[in-house]
């Protein structure tokens, strides 16, 4: 019986300075995966099972579960275009937490995607199926953003274009840096963290915004790491969203202390991330992220390099 497996890593959307157009694609140092799998087998019948740490998270019903939603969007695309449907069930391992800032839901409907892209032989290119997966991605957070799918599927630090192609850019990034993601334990809907965010900015706050985003893209293309952590700030989101992220303030502040690059919120958390040039400093905002910012048994904490892989088929 033909299977595939496909693997979708985590994924830092916003990067802080980027709302909704800059992500990242996370890779823990210890080669443990951080993200969900999607297995596909063929099979008379349609049926989608789950596992993992947080399957017990999911919703009830096989139909309210995203991979299942992007099992219909598949066929019909394939029908659209005159081929033949797939007759498959499929598996998803539920390794990210929902409503984490981890681009969980992203992870999950890269990996579906991914994985009926490759069990039907391919018919869809880049572009194609990273307009399926932000449509996907829009239905259930409320409006269409790739921060998460982009990188989560391409891998690396991506920015998305705003066009139809190509939908998004991968960066350079730096190869020194180590990005500490910390996840509470406690569940932020990115929908709910959508809605508290004003729908118009000032002048002032746009230029900023704007000047970052070309500061940050022209440090990374010339190598320059002090300019483009000095501009690692979230004019957009974080005012609003960090009153529901306990100890934000002071985890700041202590990776600030430790020689931190940067600092911010990870999507819309209340995954907190820090960026350090040196394995000892990262591991000690590591250490006081675990002591400090997780507030139960649901939260982890990874010492990461970017992942730039990207989604991939893994063995059983
Ligand atoms: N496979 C899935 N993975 C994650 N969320 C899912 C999945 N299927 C359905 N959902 C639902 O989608 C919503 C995702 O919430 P969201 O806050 O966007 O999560 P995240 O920020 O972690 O991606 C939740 O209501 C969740 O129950
Ligand atoms: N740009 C989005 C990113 C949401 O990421 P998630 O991991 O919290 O789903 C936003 O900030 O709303």
């Amino acid at each position: 019986m033909a299977t595939t497996k496909a693997y979708a890593p985590a994924s830092i959307g916003n990067v802080s300075l980027g709302f909704d157009i800059l992500g990242a694609a996370l890779a823990p140092i210890d080669g443990c995966l951080l993200g969900d799998w999607v297995s596909i087998s063929d099979a008379e019948e349609f049926q989608l099972s789950v596992d993992g740490r947080f399957a017990d998270r999911l919703p009830a019903g096989t139909e309210n579960n995203i991979v299942t939603r992007c099992y219909n969007f598949f066929q019909d695309a394939l029908a659209k275009e005159g081929k033949t449907k797939l007759s498959i069930s499929m598996h998803l391992h539920k390794a990210l937490p929902i409503g984490s800032g981890l681009g969980s839901s992203a992870s999950s409907i890269v990996a579906a995607f991914y994985a009926l892209n490759e069990h039907a032989g391919s018919p869809f290119d880049k572009d194609s199926l990273l307009l399926m997966m932000g449509e996907l991605e829009g239905q259930i957070s409320g409006s269409i953003h790739y921060d998460n799918v982009a990188p989560s599927y391409l891998g690396g630090m991506t920015l998305m274009t705003g066009q139809a192609s190509p939908v998004a850019l991968i960066l350079p990034s730096f190869d020194d840096w180590y990005w500490v993601a910390c996840y509470s334990g406690l569940s932020v809907s990115t929908a709910a963290a959508r809605s508290i965010l004003p729908q118009h900015f000032d002048m002032a706050t746009c230029l900023t915004f704007g000047r970052q985003m070309g500061v940050f893209v022209d440090a990374l293309y010339r190598g320059d790491k002090t300019l483009a952590a000095s501009v690692m700030t979230d004019v957009i989101a974080e005012q609003h969203r960090k009153s529901l992220l306990p100890h934000f303030d002071e985890a700041r502040d202590f990776a600030n202390a430790q020689n931190g690059l940067a600092f911010g919120i990870s999507g819309s958390g209340p995954t907190v991330f820090a960026v350090a040039d040196d394995l000892a400093s990262a591991q000690a905002i590591q250490t006081w992220l675990n002591d400090n910012y997780i507030q139960n048994e649901d939260g982890f904490s990874h010492v990461c390099k970017i992942d730039k892989a990207g989604t991939r088929v893994v063995s059983e």
